[in-house]
Parts: C-alpha cells; sequence; structure tokens
C-alpha cells in the first residue's frame, strides 16, 4: 500500500448479506468502506463529509434510492454514484440515468461487473479480463465499443424515439433491438420481428399491415399484420435497405401518420409501435443512388447505434467464445470444451466474415463434432476451413480481407484529399504483400520476390522506394 489516503466508498443497501460481500470486495479492491441500511442514515452522513463513490440499492425502507441519488448529484456533481437494483423495470433504470447515475446493474450481480464498474466510477484502468457487463442481458462484450454500445442501449431503451441499428450481418443488430425493447416501457408488450429483405414484394405490404379476406387471391381469411401484432410493443425491421421503394413510401406514410387501413380494409388502425430498424448497408449511399427514400431515412435515423464488426473488436472474442461454448452446450447437453490459449489466439487473428453468428455457429460444431474436452488452433483450422468453403457471397477467405480494404476505405473517404486515394491504397496493398512475404520468407528477398512474381530487383527497388520516404 501506498501513503495515498485510501479512497472512500459508502455502500447503501437494506440487504444486510450484500452489505457483508460487496463490502468485502471494495475493501478488497483498496478502498476504505462505509455501510448504510437506509436513506436517512445517508443523508445525516452527508452533512458531515462526502465519499469517493456511492454504491447505492433502489428499494430501501424508508426510502428510494433514486431520490437519493438526484439529492446527492445535485448537491456534489463530480461524485459518481453505482445505482444497482433488482428491479429492471424500465422507469427505475431510466431515472438512475436521468438523474446521473454513473452506471446501472441489475441484481443479482456478477460481483467482477460490479468492481469493474467501481474501477471505471473511479477512473482507474480498466484490467483487461473479466469485465462482462451485466445491464444488458444476453450481449457480451469488454471492448470499449460495444461497453459505447450498452450505454447507448441503457440511455436509448427509455426513449420513445426510432434507432436505427447498423453493422455487418451478425453483429447483435437484432440482439440490441431486444435489448432496446427489454429495457423500455413497453417491455410488457410484444417485441416482433420481421426480415423485410425475406419476403417478396408482394407478401411485405400484408405481412406488415395485414390483409382483409378475399382483398387478392389466396387470402381465405383475415390476415394481422406485424405492425398490429407489434401493438405498442417494438417492431423491429430487419434489413430495411432492401425494401422496395413502394413500400418505403406506405411505410413512411405510416409512421407519419400513426395508422394505416390493413389490405382490402376500410377500418382505419392507429399504430404507437416504437419501430427499430437494422441495416447492412449504407443507407445513406443508397439514397445517394436513389434506392432509399431520404425522408424515411430521416425518419428511421433518428438515433443510430452501431455495431463493429468482431474483427474490429478482438478483444470481444475470447469472452464471447466462451459464453457461446457454454450455451453451446446446454443446448447440445454435451460436455463442455475448454479453449487453449493457442485456440484463443487463432480465434483472435481469425477475420470473422459472418462475425458473431459465425462464432456462434463454430461453437456449436465445436461442440458437437470434436472428441475430448481441450480445442486447440489445429482443431479449428479445419472447421475454419470449412467455413470458408461454405462463406456465403464473395466467397471464402478472400471476404475477409476485402472487407477490411472496405472499411478501410469507408474511413478514409471523407478526409482524403480528392484523387489520392487509389494511389494511397495501391502502396497500402503492396506494403502489405510485401511485408508477409518478406516474414514468410524470414526477410530472404531473393525467395520473397520469386513467390511474389517480381524479380529481385524490382522488389528491392519497390522496397527502397517506400522505406526511404
Ligand atoms: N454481443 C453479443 N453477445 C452474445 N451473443 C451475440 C452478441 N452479438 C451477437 N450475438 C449472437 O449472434 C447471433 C447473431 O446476432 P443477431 O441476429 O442479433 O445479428 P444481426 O446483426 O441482426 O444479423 P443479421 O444482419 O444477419 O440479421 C445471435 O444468435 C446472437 O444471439
Amino acid at each position: 500500500m501506498n501513503g495515498e489516503p485510501r479512497r472512500l466508498a459508502w455502500l447503501v443497501d437494506d440487504d444486510a448479506s450484500l452489505r457483508l460481500v460487496l463490502g468485502d470486495s471494495l475493501r478488497d479492491a483498496g478502498l476504505r468502506v462505509q455501510v448504510f441500511q437506509d436513506v436517512a442514515e445517508v443523508v445525516a452522513a452527508l452533512d458531515e463529509g462526502v465519499p469517493d463513490l456511492l454504491v447505492t440499492d433502489v428499494r430501501m425502507p424508508d426510502g428510494d434510492g433514486i431520490e437519493l441519488l438526484a439529492r446527492v448529484r445535485a448537491a456534489h456533481p463530480e461524485l459518481p454514484v453505482i445505482v444497482m437494483s433488482a428491479f429492471t423495470d424500465v422507469p427505475t433504470t431510466a431515472g438512475a440515468f436521468r438523474h446521473g447515475a454513473f452506471d446501472y446493474l441489475a441484481k443479482p450481480f456478477d460481483l467482477d461487473d460490479m468492481m469493474a464498474v467501481v474501477r471505471r466510477a473511479l477512473g482507474d484502468i480498466e484490467p483487461p479480463a473479466r469485465t462482462a457487463v451485466a445491464h444488458t442481458p444476453g450481449l457480451v462484450g469488454d471492448s470499449p465499443a460495444m461497453l459505447e454500445v450498452f450505454r447507448a442501449v441503457g440511455r436509448l431503451a427509455q426513449l420513445n424515439l426510432p434507432v436505427l441499428v447498423t453493422g455487418e450481418t451478425g453483429t447483435g443488430k437484432e440482439l440490441v433491438a431486444r435489448a432496446l425493447h427489454s429495457h423500455s416501457p413497453r417491455a410488457a408488450q410484444p417485441f416482433v420481428a420481421l426480415n423485410t429483405a425475406a419476403l417478396p414484394a408482394e407478401l411485405l405490404e400484408s405481412e406488415l399491415f395485414g390483409h382483409e379476406a378475399g382483398s387478392f387471391t389466396g387470402a381465405a381469411r383475415r390476415h394481422i399484420g406485424r405492425f398490429e401484432e407489434a401493438a405498442d410493443g417494438t417492431l423491429f425491421l430487419d434489413e430495411i435497405g432492401d425494401m422496395p421503394l413502394a413500400m418505403q413510401t406506405r411505410l413512411l406514410r405510416v409512421l407519419a401518420e400513426g395508422e394505416f387501413y390493413r389490405v382490402g380494409g376500410r377500418e382505419l388502425i392507429r399504430t404507437q409501435a416504437r419501430v427499430i430498424a437494422a441495416t447492412h448497408q449504407d443507407l445513406d449511399a443508397k439514397v445517394a443512388a436513389g434506392t432509399f427514400r431520404a425522408d424515411l431515412l430521416h425518419r428511421l435515423d433518428v438515433v443510430r447505434i452501431h455495431l463493429p464488426p468482431l474483427r474490429d473488436r478482438r478483444e470481444d472474442i475470447p469472452r464471447l467464445a466462451e459464453y457461446l461454448l457454454a450455451r453451446a452446450a446446454r443446448e447440445l447437453s454435451m460436455l463442455g470444451k475448454r479453449l487453449t490459449p493457442d485456440a484463443v489466439a487463432r480465434m483472435q487473428r481469425y477475420g470473422w466474415p459472418g462475425n458473431v453468428r459465425q462464432l456462434e455457429n463454430l461453437c456449436r460444431r465445436i461442440t458437437a463434432l470434436l472428441p475430448g474436452r481441450d480445442v486447440h488452433a489445429a482443431d479449428l483450422d479445419e472447421l475454419l476451413r470449412s467455413d470458408a468453403a461454405v462463406a456465403p457471397q464473395r466467397g471464402g477467405a478472400a471476404q475477409d480481407w476485402t472487407d477490411g480494404l472496405r472499411d478501410w476505405l469507408r474511413n478514409r473517404w471523407r478526409d482524403s484529399e480528392p484523387g489520392t486515394l487509389h494511389a494511397v491504397a495501391l502502396e497500402a496493398f503492396e506494403q502489405a504483400l510485401f511485408d508477409a512475404a518478406l516474414d514468410l520468407t524470414e526477410g530472404n528477398r531473393v525467395r520473397a520476390a520469386e513467390h511474389l512474381g517480381l524479380s529481385r530487383n524490382t522488389l528491392t527497388r519497390k522496397l527502397g522506394r517506400k522505406r526511404s520516404p
């Protein structure tokens, strides 16, 4: 222990066992801890001084932790307050954030999660391992990007605004939509999902808005559409970028007016459903190309949550893999597998064109197909090779690096000098080729040139030009 005064945490909860357990953890983390069992005690103590951190329950016999939070934050805006509660109802969660809670944890929580939040609240560096976030159930991730997503979900869930969730296929867009719903005041209402790309245009309209019996050939009886099914809940429209223009127009009108008719119907139906849309496409580009309505985009894109591809948040991979393997074992009623460190490293090097969904499928295959308990990198090579062979669209391993190239281009597009991008990209591409070739030949330029199909002189000349700018 160094000579610095230890920081003081106040822990407020009417549950004695929680005070004991969490108090111990806080002390283990080097904090001084003062415990309180009700609001009145805290209010009295505030006359004497202020701690460095306040961790409070919500429902207590003599009062409400959210009111306490509001009061403390008004008087001491710099004091971080962590709220914890078994009540994950949205008014409580939303109230906590509205009154400036540093974070909100649902009880029961994992002590490691709580301590990670405590460290962040105190401005300490977060340790690299084991900091899953408990307040967005089902969503795993410790990367800064995902923590940002969890925070956005926490804040946006309470607001009655449309949300546009963007990200490549399999990055968890639907999961985020579900989290937004389950943390919202609409949680008790239905969550209805519709993949607008999966249906032919003619069916999409009746699927969304329903139809009356006899409204078209084959419409034998009345059909209730997804909008109506969602009622006052949430309607999740996946792959919105693929929606035909005519349907976009219809959807826009419904969103603007909050009412619609079933196909062939005369009864005006009101809708209060919150719409969350998702896409893996660049909707701004689609607007520019005239295939997506700008006014619809504006209406859907009030706030945006972007999910980065898995290869851009590799630090999430170990915990995600662990979580998905455990889930696969439960689903298949099989013994859980263990990843050896070389297997984890292999996973972290891989490009994951199918993102978390691909990792999830791999974990299922590992669990079902591999003998023994321990999983090694070589086992993964086998399975990932067969993955590459069946990878959709652009085919196999090539998809991985061209996706990276596309991302690179997207990032550079705005900030680069017009007319320079092609040359800069080619230069970077060549450099990567040379680096890899020299790496593989352990620096032997003759063999590197041979493999690349260049003369040694050409390679040397090009390297010389690149290395001495
Ligand atoms: N952060 C995460 N933690 C745990 N599981 C995840 C996470 N992200 C995605 N998954 C899992 O990966 C699978 C794919 O996620 P999801 O369906 O939400 O992706 P998506 O982006 O909506 O995909 P698509 O664009 O293809 O519709 C799901 O089974 C989901 O449970």
